[in-house]
């Protein structure tokens, strides 16, 4: 796919953003400015930390798609499922797939801790829960050979000291993009401590 699709789909997505935004609260209002120059420039950087993932990719509580429909724009060639709960989000993001022509993208809607296992290569989460309790939600649907990566704010480092009580993981932290106190961590290995 050229660039220029790339930066085609990723104004109509950021366009579909603010077009549903204030009847389905997508993204928190006071960051609706920041489409571009923090949600996607930061589920782009994940895109660019994660350029060897290969096979399935699965975004848990994916939300208004960040970052799993921004994975999809970069990354044509994968499977990717955007697990989210939410009716009203989930008929947003399968309108989303069908505007942006994402072929190889679906919406699972239904609960992470009770859908089926799905196994995936990769995992990506944004925004969904404390570390202690997004290891459980990955554990569950991670293939065991599989990595995640999982996007976190400042307070990355006390979260994976409080998960590191009841998980054992390898993990490689990568500075956010927009915020330096940020992170994308990059996980594998996962097991119970
Ligand atoms: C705070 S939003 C973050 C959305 C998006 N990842 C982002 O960064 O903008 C969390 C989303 O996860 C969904 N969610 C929360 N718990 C869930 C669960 N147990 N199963 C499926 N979806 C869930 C919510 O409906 C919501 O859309």
């Amino acid at each position: 796919m050229s660039v220029s699709r790339e930066t085609e789909q990723l104004a109509a997505y950021a366009a579909l953003l603010r077009k549903w935004n204030p009847a389905i609260n997508l993204v928190a209002m006071s960051t609706i400015d920041q489409i571009e120059t923090r949600h996607i420039k930061d589920s782009l950087h994940l895109a660019e930390a994660a350029e060897n993932a290969r096979g399935s990719w699965v975004d848990l509580g994916s939300g208004g798609g960040l970052p799993g429909i921004v994975v999809a724009i970069r990354r044509p060639d994968l499977e990717i499922i955007m697990v989210e709960s939410d009716q009203r989000k989930a008929a947003f993001l399968r309108n989303a797939i069908r505007e942006l022509g994402l072929m190889r993208t679906k919406v699972l809607c239904e609960r992470i801790e009770t859908a089926n296992r799905l196994d995936a290569a990769n995992i990506s989460a944004r925004a969904l829960a404390p570390l202690p309790q997004l290891m459980a939600y990955v554990e569950r649907h991670l293939s065991p050979s599989g990595t995640a990566w999982l996007m976190k704010g400042r307070n990355w480092q006390a979260e994976v000291s409080q998960a590191q009580l009841d998980w054992k993981f390898n993990l490689k932290a990568h500075k956010s993009a927009t915020d330096p106190d940020a992170a994308i961590l990059e996980i594998t290995g996962i097991r119970h401590a």
